[in-house]
């Protein structure tokens, strides 16, 4: 390393992830938008419905407090849409039917007792969802699931099975919040594209028993896969053996189905089945489009870290070859023994070096995340990696 004379030559301050990220456009946040995406990849993703939600639903999750809905004091309006048009987006409800009450303080009341009378139609529509997607499903919005509220929910997991189910995991979640109220954070400040503009949807998607082990976060730029990553931070012996499978399946999956997304550069989630069966194809095993997030700081870069995902961006290649994509996995450790990795809350899991030299119990945890901005920074300016003897 060449030293400078500080006084002739200062310093160049550090730079922050946001500095050396290639502008981030709304447009692209938008496509990333579940509803967005969804019409395109249908027949790739488990079933799901997207729901358009009102300005007074809106309203209500973004008030404080939770008030939750008294179904026995609701009397839910007829469908105005057939629950089972499986592939068909819904058609926004109004507001509210005719013949609303006269008596206005009454009205206040009964909408404070119960804020479904702001959206009786809606929520008639949620319920009407829930059936038809078997009883059970995982709610979500345009970007994000409430995955940090799985604590107010009574199974900890996103599992729900009433509209109030729903709207406690909403409304208790600050992912959700960040959907509502930062969308276009980190963007390109030249795009006008205001946020006002931003057609919410509620996102119901039938709930079942996913092996997280199974679950991989796909780094995609200029139309080319960089890397894979296992997404869940557990160590899963088995999954070694399955690296090459997993690799020639979801890099099949991407070339097959992704590759034409509207953006060049873009994160997928997807889902592996465990076992090949009818319908899987050639592949054997079915993959499934779970997810399509930004290509954006915000995104969690799971084992990897952005400034390597950014370093292989830059790289050229002679041409795809999928051979050379990396699937990380979580090699070795305990999960018991860790005791933070958790299979339906991924937002809470470490920096896979944080993982590896084994910190252990809340204090030191965080001890290690507050120096851990530091040593990103140093990792993305080459310093980390490049000091290590
Ligand atoms: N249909 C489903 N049934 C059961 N669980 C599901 C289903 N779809 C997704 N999940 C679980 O919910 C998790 C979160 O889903 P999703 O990736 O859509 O949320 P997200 O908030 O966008 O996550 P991130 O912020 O990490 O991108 C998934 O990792 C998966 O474990």
């Amino acid at each position: 390393m060449v030293h400078q004379d500080p006084d002739s030559h200062p310093l160049t301050p550090p730079q922050t992830l946001h500095e050396i990220f290639p502008p981030v456009q709304k447009s692209h946040i938008l496509n990333c938008a579940f509803a967005s995406w969804h019409t395109r990849y249908k027949s790739i993703t488990p079933k799901a419905r997207t729901i358009p939600l009102t300005p007074e639903f809106l309203a209500y999750l973004r008030e404080d407090g939770i008030i939750l809905p008294d179904d026995e004091g609701v009397s839910p309006p007829a469908a105005t849409t057939t629950a089972d048009s499986d592939d068909e987006e819904m058609s926004a409800p109004s507001n509210f039917p005719p013949g609303e009450a006269e008596d206005e303080e009454d009205d206040e009341e009964d909408r404070a007792r119960n804020p479904t009378q702001r959206f009786p139609q809606l929520h008639s529509q949620i319920k009407q969802t829930i059936a038809a997607l078997g009883g059970a499903v995982t709610p979500k919005l345009n970007w994000s699931s409430p995955k940090d509220a799985l604590f107010m929910s009574a199974t900890h997991t996103l599992e729900c099975r009433t509209p109030g189910d729903i709207y406690l995991l909403l409304k208790s979640s600050d992912f959700i919040t960040h959907d509502l109220e930062h969308p276009f954070d980190d963007t390109d400040p030249s795009d006008p594209t205001p946020a006002s503009s931003i057609q919410y949807h509620l996102v119901l998607r039938k709930y079942f028993n996913m092996n997280p082990a199974l679950e991989f976060r796909t780094f995609v730029a200029g139309r080319r896969i960089l890397g894979i990553s296992q997404r869940d931070l557990n160590h899963y012996a088995f999954l070694g053996e399955l690296k090459s499978e997993i690799r020639r399946l979801v890099v099949g999956f991407f070339n097959e189905s992704l590759a034409g997304f509207p953006d060049g550069d873009f994160v997928f989630d997807c889902y592996v089945e465990p076992t090949a069966r009818e319908g899987g194809g050639e592949r054997g095993r079915r993959v499934w489009l779970v997810d399509i997030n930004p290509f954006a700081p915000r995104t969690d870069s799971a084992l990897f870290s952005w400034g390597e995902i950014l370093r292989l961006r830059t790289q050229e290649v002679e041409e795809a070859d999928e051979e050379v994509v990396e699937v990380r996995l979580l090699e070795s450790g305990d999960p018991e023994a860790w005791g933070f990795g958790t299979a339906t809350y991924s937002a809470s899991k470490l920096p896979r070096e944080l993982v590896e030299a084994g910190v252990q119990g809340e204090e030191a945890v965080w001890e290690f995340a507050r120096r851990w901005k530091g040593i990103m920074e140093e990792i993305e300016r080459g310093e980390g990696e490049g000091s290590e003897t």
